[in-house]
């Protein structure tokens, strides 16, 4: 069986970080293990604490991966501050992984911060050289671009200026594009642009879609896929988990992990 890792933060309330990692891993059959950095209190309505666990903690979860099973592919979720990029680069570095997918997560869509201002450097500097593929939404794209974003031009601009961090793809995603009819993403090659478009659904529970979105391409380029196949099958695993969305708690609830695999099962 196949193996994906993720290095993410805990989501208490289930819907994003580690817990919508492996959820995703599971549904499209990779063997799911997890690195946790951060640990955060967290439901629909949003973040209420956050308690990182250090660099040492994360290193030892790395080293212990590592030294027994190995990845056929990782990603990379909340990584808190530059201390834990540092060590997380190192050991990817260290031990040959190459498939990696970093979802620069920054803040949560509640507007918490879930990485540290002076991390954005780090992240920048000491990952994005190593990423097989980058997916920031909107704001992390502005963010590490240092530009704004209000059109497809902006998009294709910012995603020039990524792709010049050093990530083998960049892939922006346009799901906080709410007045568009569409939820369009853009992906980069370092020469060409290739859009993947579905339905955009107006709906509150989408409380973990980037975090299931980044996982879900891990998972594909675990099994062997291409780039362009392993973002395919993500777009359409993430698009059935957000038209299924579950209405849980009280605010933003999580997207619905089973809805891909359920359609494949009654389309036989
Ligand atoms: N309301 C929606 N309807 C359909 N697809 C969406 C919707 N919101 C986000 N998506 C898709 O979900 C994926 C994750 O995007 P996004 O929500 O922008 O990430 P993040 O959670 O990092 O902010 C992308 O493929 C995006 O196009
Ligand atoms: C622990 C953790 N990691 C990531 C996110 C971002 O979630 P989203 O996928 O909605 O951007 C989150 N809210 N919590």
């Amino acid at each position: 069986m196949k193996k994906a890792l993720t290095i993410a933060g805990s989501d208490s309330g289930g819907g994003a970080g580690i817990q919508a990692d492996l959820k995703t891993f599971q549904e499209l059959e990779v063997y799911g293990m997890s690195v946790i950095t951060a640990v955060t209190a967290q439901n629909t309505r949003g973040v209420q604490g956050v308690f990182p666990l250090g660099p040492e903690a994360v290193s030892r979860q790395l080293a212990s991966i590592a030294e027994d099973m190995g990845t056929d592919a990782l990603k990379t979720g909340m990584l808190f501050d530059s201390g834990i990029i540092e060590v997380v680069a190192e050991k990817i570095k260290a031990y040959h992984w190459e498939k990696l997918v970093v979802d620069p997560v920054i803040i949560a869509k509640g507007g918490e911060t879930l990485l540290q201002k002076e991390a954005v450097k780090a992240l920048k500097s000491q990952l994005l050289p190593l990423a097989f593929i980058v997916t920031p939404n909107l704001p992390e794209a502005e963010k590490l671009a240092g530009m704004p974003i209000r059109n497809t031009d902006d998009m294709k601009e910012a995603a020039r200026i990524i792709a010049d961090c050093g990530p083998r793809y960049c892939l922006i995603k346009g799901g906080h594009h709410e007045s568009s009819p569409v939820s369009s993403d853009l992906l980069f090659d370092g020469a060409n642009f290739y859009e993947y478009t579905a339905k955009r659904y107006v709906t509150k529970n989408t409380h973990g879609t980037g975090c299931t979105f980044s996982s879900a391409i891990t998972a594909e380029l675990a099994k062997g896929a291409d780039i362009f196949a392993a973002v395919s099958t993500a777009k359409a695993f993430i698009t059935a988990a957000i038209e299924d969305g579950i209405q849980i708690g009280h605010g933003h609830g999580p997207t619905n992990h089973w809805a891909y695999q359920k359609r494949r099962m009654n389309n036989r």
